[in-house]
């Protein structure tokens, strides 16, 4: 399956008092969504990521535009079977899983409607918990197990895009790499085309193929990930990559000016989370 945005328009209209007043929170906005590919859609807040996310999930309807959804051969999905296709994991774990109902209940719900086949048991495995989580309700789960279930209620209706909008922004930073390691594999092992909302350039450079920056609703710059962010062309893309600095940079560094047994771990894993924990606090 392949997502296909054209042109995409979202205008909203405000009042105050007798004035109203235009806002273009989209502006023609052009991309692709293709099968074992990460996009990042970047920008600050207030650039219209939210917007784009409702659009594509069909909350709001577009001023102008369409968001197309091919199968393999070319042909477009009819608008009934679009929602099972293009899923959404949203930031708060908290608030997207109801408290009342079991793990089961959330992940058996959309097996059944959809009729996608598989099991309770086969998603949890799928997104690496237990299956003795099934029997849980999500107080009883860490945030990160929540997020990995919301992954998995996704995945049930047998999406092949999901949209990922800031999915661990609201969680503890020493399970943010493990959530986002998931959906790489789940992108890897499943063929999900991931649209990974952000603003945080640097997981956006590491978990994503190509990045896109919104500024104002409009994109200002694309490409893939590395080039984006070592070559940025437009002054808002250097803004945003000089507040982020470069792991790889001060991985180099690192390795040249530590001597053995002092200094920093310079592995991956443990910079980008020492990275992200000095980021939140
Ligand atoms: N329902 C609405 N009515 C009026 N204006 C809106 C509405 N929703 C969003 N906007 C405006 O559209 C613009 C884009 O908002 P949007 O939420 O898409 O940005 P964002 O990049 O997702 O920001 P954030 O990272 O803070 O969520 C903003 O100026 C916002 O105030």
């Amino acid at each position: 399956m392949t997502l296909q945005v054209d042109a995409l328009v979202k205008d909203y209209t405000t009042r105050s008092g007798l004035r109203r007043t235009r806002l273009r929170a989209v502006d023609e906005v052009s991309f692709t969504l293709i099968p074992g590919r990460t996009l990042a859609l970047v920008g600050e807040s207030g650039s219209g990521k939210s917007t784009i996310a409702k659009l594509l999930t069909r909350l709001e309807k577009p001023t102008a535009g369409s968001v197309t959804l091919t199968d393999r051969d070319g042909a477009k999905v009819p608008d009934r079977r679009y929602r099972n296709h293009v899923q959404m994991v949203f930031q708060d774990p908290f608030a997207s899983l109801n408290p009342f109902h079991t793990i089961e209940h959330h992940l058996a719900r959309p097996l059944r409607v959809h009729r996608a086949g598989g099991s309770v048991a086969e998603l949890l495995e799928k997104v690496n918990l237990s299956p003795d989580m099934a029997a849980r309700r999500p107080h009883e789960l860490s945030g990160g197990q929540r997020q990995r279930v919301a992954i998995a209620r996704a995945l049930a209706p047998g999406a092949s895009t999901v949209i990922a909008d800031e999915p661990v922004s609201m969680l503890d930073v020493s399970i943010r790499l493990g959530v986002l390691r998931l959906l790489k594999k789940l992108q890897e092992d499943e063929e999900l085309a991931i649209l990974y909302i952000t603003h945080d350039l640097a997981t956006a450079r590491h978990f994503s193929d190509d990045i896109m920056v919104l500024y104002k609703g409009r994109v200002v710059e694309r490409g893939p990930a590395d080039e984006v962010i070592l070559r940025p062309r437009h002054p808002y893309t250097r803004l945003l990559a000089e507040a982020a600095p470069d792991p790889d940079a001060r991985g180099r560094s690192m390795e040249s000016t530590a001597r053995p047994g002092e200094g920093y771990d310079t592995s991956y894993d443990h910079y980008e989370a020492r990275w992200l924990d000095r980021r939140a606090g």
